[in-house]
């Protein structure tokens, strides 16, 4: 690769940072208001570019900020294998989007260059395929990461408009393993491996009331649009799209959307028919990488429904159910199989409940990761089948190349149809299932797919376990920053003392389990509680909010 100096310097120039503004890299990338955006945008762009050069690889770049309000942006890079961005470039990619000025920006790049032997390995040209979701601002954003992109000589910006961000993470890695990498051909995709689940179900199987589909909350984001397209194709699935994002329909997660209906336990907006209610419903987030279900109960004696929400934790049980199944089926019959280690992945906000279901009523092995889906992914991918949900519904599954290989080229000698069957699900699954990243509409298909094999009602998924009540708190201190965590966020280190606090708290009610941790998208301490009843889970986060804010230095009132 050749870097050209003063093009970088003349286009940098155009993008001067925001005054006072320090832009960490977060869960998920850059985020703020998107007034103060362009140059962090025009920056990542910049690493975009030379990450693809130095894997010589098609690398991806999302304008979107998620569930955040309308008139937040951000920015998420598409690592070659469609996940995200590789942890050790992140470090770079923060000390760019800071860099004072252009001189600066050249500067830390030429650092960087020289520390990694860049020039050894680097390809001579590359690409970045640019995506964005409907924000108003993402047209200017996504024009200053094409102009970050091409500041870098020999990268070609591919602007491929307006998409969910798990269709750029899908195209990225389709086009890096020389597949077809289109829109057209994710909904081909999806769609061919959701038919064939559907045509090779057994026989008898499927619910016992009417199917009547799903009504599904667009959080006024592109997750209605593509979901509607997606429906186009997919002819066996009746979805009510509402919140699409029109004019008389509101703004984008305002009451509406996957986090809303997960955090706050309330219908969105639009969902107001006491007798739909109680059919099957689904809430996507703004950028459609995450989904939760739910449906309405008939709250005792009162004329009003209660929410019961089936979050991550239950679509992940549904899936580790349903793979199980077919695995169970395959190895029953077919001795020569070869052993598959499945496995599943939560972090600790999971709740109790799901984890001793899959531990002890499944059998699976289940392990925990600090939260982000980062470290979740790259924890899945060690299985030859990784299942990963974070509770606020964002997940997906994953199956090793190796395992792939053995299903495609494996004949068995023994095993009736049933179990070659097996094997062409579990092919089937891999098509439906996003391999970037988790992706709410290949989990709505695969969902319908597995209920349908189970012959369940949402009722009867909703019953596979009962979740311990639960409370999340937030507190604001001076420097979260100064909380420390250890054995995948369970436990403080960090003020001294807070850990045995919330041990003590713990141990005053039942099924008691807390922890906290600083949040990687928010400026506060995030606080979870878990007991045997709700009084207990809120007191119980209340008392550990109390030490938070007295051992690590609160603003503001005690909670
Ligand atoms: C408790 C919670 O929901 N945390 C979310 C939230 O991260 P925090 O680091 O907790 O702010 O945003 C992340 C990015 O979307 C998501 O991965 C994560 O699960
Ligand atoms: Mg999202």
């Amino acid at each position: 690769m050749e870097l050209d100096p003063d093009r970088l310097l003349t286009a940098a120039a155009a993008f001067p940072p925001p005054e006072g503004v320090h832009f960490a890299y977060g869960t998920a990338g850059f985020r703020a208001d998107a007034s103060i955006l362009d140059c962090a945008v025009f920056r990542a762009g910049i690493v975009a570019a030379l990450r693809s050069l130095h894997t010589s690889s098609t690398i991806g770049l999302m304008i979107t900020a998620s569930h955040n309000p309308i008139q937040d942006n951000g920015v998420k890079i598409a690592d070659c294998n469609g996940d995200m961005l590789c942890q050790d470039w992140e470090p770079f990619a923060e000390s760019l989007a800071n860099a004072h000025n252009p001189r600066d920006v050249l500067q830390v790049i030429l650092d960087f260059i020289h520390k990694g032997n860049f020039f050894n390995s680097a390809a001579s040209s590359g690409r970045v395929l640019l995506g964005r979701d409907t924000r108003p601002s993402g047209v200017r954003l996504l024009n200053a990461a094409r102009q970050g992109v091409e500041a870098i000589l020999g990268v070609d910006a591919a602007v491929m408009g307006v998409l969910t961000t798990p269709q750029l993470h899908w195209m990225v890695r389709a086009s890096n393993r020389g597949h077809g990498a289109s829109e057209q051909d994710y909904y081909s995709q999806l769609s061919h491996g959701f038919k064939c689940l559907l045509e090779m179900k057994p026989p008898g199987k499927g619910l016992i009331t009417p199917w009547d589909g799903f009504i599904v909350d667009g959080a006024n984001g592109v997750g209605a649009s593509k979901l509607s397209r997606l429906q186009g194709i997919v002819k066996d699935l009746k979805l009510d799209i509402r919140n699409s994002g029109g004019e008389a329909e509101g703004l984008l997660n305002e009451l509406v959307g996957a986090d809303y209906v997960q955090k706050e336990r309330k219908f969105p907006r639009h969902f107001g028919h006491l007798s739909e209610l109680a059919k099957r419903c689904a809430s996507l987030d703004g950028d459609a990488d995450r989904i939760v279900f739910f449906y309405g109960e008939q709250a005792e004696g009162a004329d009003a429904m209660n929410l019961r929400l089936l979050d991550g934790d239950k679509i992940l049980t549904l899936f580790a159910m349903f793979i199980q199944n077919q695995l169970q089926e395959l190895c029953s019959e077919v001795h020569e199989f070869p052993a598959i280690n499945l496995g599943v992945v939560q972090t600790a906000y999971a709740n109790g409940a799901s984890t001793r279901f899959l531990k002890e009523n499944l059998g699976i092995q289940v392990a925990l990761t600090p939260t982000g889906v980062k470290h979740l992914h790259h924890k899945a991918a060690e299985f030859d089948i990784g299942l990963y949900f974070e509770a606020n519904g964002h997940g997906t599954v994953l199956l090793k190349e190796e395992f792939l290989q053995v299903l495609r080229t494996f004949s068995p000698k023994s095993g009736t149809e049933g179990s070659r069957r097996s094997l062409q699900r579990l092919q089937a699954i891999s098509e439906v299932v996003n391999q970037g990243i988790g992706d709410a509409l290949s989990v709505l298909l695969l969902v319908e797919v597995a209920l349908q094999y189970m012959g369940w009602s949402i009722q009867d998924w909703d019953s596979i376990y009962t979740d311990l009540p639960s409370r999340q708190l937030k507190v604001k201190v001076q420097d979260r920053t100064l909380i420390k965590t250890t054995d995948a966020e369970t436990r403080v280190t960090h003020p001294l003392n807070l850990q045995a606090a919330i041990d003590v708290e713990a141990g005053k009610v039942s099924s008691g389990r807390a922890f906290v941790r600083p949040s990687g998208t928010e400026d506060v301490v995030r606080v979870y509680a878990e007991a045997g009843t709700q009084e207990e889970a809120d007191s119980l986060a209340r008392a550990v909010a109390i030490h938070v804010h007295e051992l690590a230095k609160g603003v503001g009132a005690p909670p």
